[in-house]
């Protein structure tokens, strides 16, 4: 093999390894890119599905609420009509006193600012103004209809009228009216007053509300809807949602088997109801409070991360409420999109394992590959008996070197008599000849010289950097190294060992090739052999040296 076929040879299999890392990185990326797309479209059709969900859950909620405002305008229209119609305590009941239950109920009265509650008919004693005798004349005549907007299934309210004039607060509840009556101060009341003054209101419009219930953290939704009389402004139907119902109605609207929590908040995200759907500990803090409230101002829903709870919001129409649904990591990988998600990252995790081993197991067998080539190749250049260069090695070699080397000497040796050797004590002897003679050059030789068994019982040494002078002194002194030094046989005997040996250098004939100085060495060896043997002969026939 050519120095130039040996490179071309050996180049690529150094590269090679570079170039499968670099393989496997691309398909890495690529794959990684691949799936890292897959996820996002799975978190994309998450925040969707939560965000429908959500959506879903808020127009029930909101159909509801809508629900009860008709029925709040449709009983401030009969109730108008009712005060136009007045009537006196004991009379006949209404054709519209409809639900007999209803009936037999008091219509509670309280007295603003008065905690005390009392019944109609101690509420008609001492109100002379025949505006308030209209309004609760009128009262008495729907007293019937107030549950329609109570509801009696579910999401139920409280219905009340405040009257302006009178500023007396009825309902059906004691327990409301006291509670209306308790959380009654003037600049609330002025608050919705306002909301419900024909100036602010001037299309008599329905409205939403918060109160706060006094002695307590929590506030209560409310409807209300202003009331008009004889061009007058008297009063304000209202409907005051109870929490707990609102809570449950909440809970049946939710999607069947849904795995997140959800949660009535009022606009400044304090609780309305407690979580339902399903349990998790989440409790919005101060920051997750403030990015929801921050997102409300740019859209009415919106869904966010954050840490591993995972939150969607939207504002109800109307109603001041936001409905908040939260979701931990371990509720969302019981969906559907977590299940994909944990199958996406599975078989990612396999891809990536699969990849490292046949990674591993490529480079192992480009790495065995090379081992072996490297071995193969020094097969082809070494011989296998002394371990020095063989003849194809020792040109090889050589050929690399000489541009740099142009000085150089080359000592040509064959052992003497070595047939002989073979013939009388055989060839394993013989081999133990070549080992030994090997070691005895090698000891009389520079590290930078190269030598090389070219034939049978033939080395060469190539010296570089050396003239005839100092050729012919390494020669000597192989010769000597080799005679001083005979090869001790099994039985003890001793077998000498003898060479003769040609020098030949560069600088003799600078206009030679490499081949041609070797043939000037082979030359001068066969001359010592004819001469005797054991001795070094160089330059003229007549300079020998025994
Ligand atoms: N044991 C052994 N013998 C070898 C090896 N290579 C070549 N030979 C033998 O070496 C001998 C060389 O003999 P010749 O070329 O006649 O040379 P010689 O006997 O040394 O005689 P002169 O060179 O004239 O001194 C042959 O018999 C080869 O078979 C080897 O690797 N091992």
């Amino acid at each position: 093999m050519s120095t130039s076929r040996a490179n071309r040879f050996r180049l690529p299999l150094a590269n090679t390894l570079r170039v499968i890392h670099l393989c496997f990185i691309f398909v890495f990326v690529l794959t990684a890119i691949l799936f890292w797309q897959q996820g996002q479209l799975f978190s994309q059709g998450y925040r969707t599905g939560q965000l429908s969900h959500l959506e879903s859950v808020i127009a029930r909620l909101e159909s509801r609420a809508q629900y009860k405002v008709d029925n709040l305008r449709y009983l401030k229209r009969i109730f108008i009509e009712a005060m136009d119609d007045p009537i006196f305590p004991g009379s006949p009941v209404a054709p519209w006193e409809v639900n007999e239950n209803a009936i037999q109920r008091p219509l509670w009265i309280g007295e603003l600012p008065l905690p005390d509650t009392v019944t109609e008919d101690e509420a008609f004693q001492g109100k002379e103004s025949q505006e308030v005798r209209n309004q609760l004349n009128g009262l008495r005549k729907i007293q019937g209809l107030f549950p329609l907007a109570t509801g009696e299934h579910e999401l139920l309210a409280d219905l009340y009228y405040i009257s302006r004039e009178g500023e007396f607060i009825a309902s059906l509840s004691q327990e409301v009216n006291e509670q209306l009556i308790n959380s009654y101060n003037p600049h609330e009341k002025q608050g919705s007053f306002v909301l419900a003054s024909p100036l602010l209101n001037p299309r008599r419009a329905p409205f939403w509300t918060r109160q706060n219930i006094a002695n307590s953290d929590e506030t209560v939704i409310n409807a209300a809807i202003p009331v008009d009389f004889g061009g007058e402004w008297v009063g304000l139907l209202g409907i005051a949602f109870d929490n707990q119902s609102v809570q449950k109605f909440l809970a049946s609207s939710l999607p069947e088997g849904t795995q997140s929590a959800y949660r009535l908040y009022d606009e400044q995200l304090k609780p309305l109801t407690k979580a339902v759907g399903a349990e998790n500990n989440v409790q919005l803090n101060v920051e997750q409070k403030k990015t929801i409230l921050k997102m409300l101002i740019d859209k009415p829903r919106g869904t966010f991360r954050s840490g591993s709870v995972f939150i969607t919001f939207g504002k109800l129409r109307g109603t001041h409420s936001v409905l908040v649904s939260t979701q931990t990591l371990s509720q969302g990988l019981h969906e559907d999109f977590g299940r994909f998600s944990l199958l996406l990252v599975t078989m990612f995790l396999i891809f990536v394992l699969s990849l490292l081993g046949a990674h591993r197991i490529i480079c192992r067998l480009v790495g065995n590959m090379g081992n072996l080539q490297r071995e193969m190749q020094h097969h082809a250049l070494h011989d296998d008996l002394t371990g020095v260069l063989n003849r194809r090695g020792f040109f090889e070699k050589t050929s690399q070197v000489s541009p740099n080397y142009v000085d150089y000497t080359l000592v040509l040796l064959d052992l003497d008599h070595f047939k002989k050797v073979n013939d009388m004590d055989g060839h394993q002897v013989g081999d133990n000849v070549l080992i030994h003679a090997t070691g005895r050059i090698q000891r009389a030789i520079r590290k930078q010289d190269i030598l090389g068994r070219i034939g049978g019982e033939e080395f060469c040494i190539y010296l570089p950097n050396s003239d005839l002078k100092t050729g012919i002194m390494v020669a000597t002194r192989i010769k000597w190294e080799l005679e001083s030094s005979a090869l001790i046989l099994e039985d003890g005997s001793q077998l000498p060992v003898t060479a003769s040996l040609g020098v030949a250098s560069y600088r003799e004939h600078p206009e030679y090739m490499l081949e041609q100085i070797q043939s000037l060495a082979d030359m001068r060896m066969y001359r010592a052999k004819a001469r005797g043997r054991n001795q070094v002969c160089w330059l003229g026939e007549d300079k020998f040296q025994a």
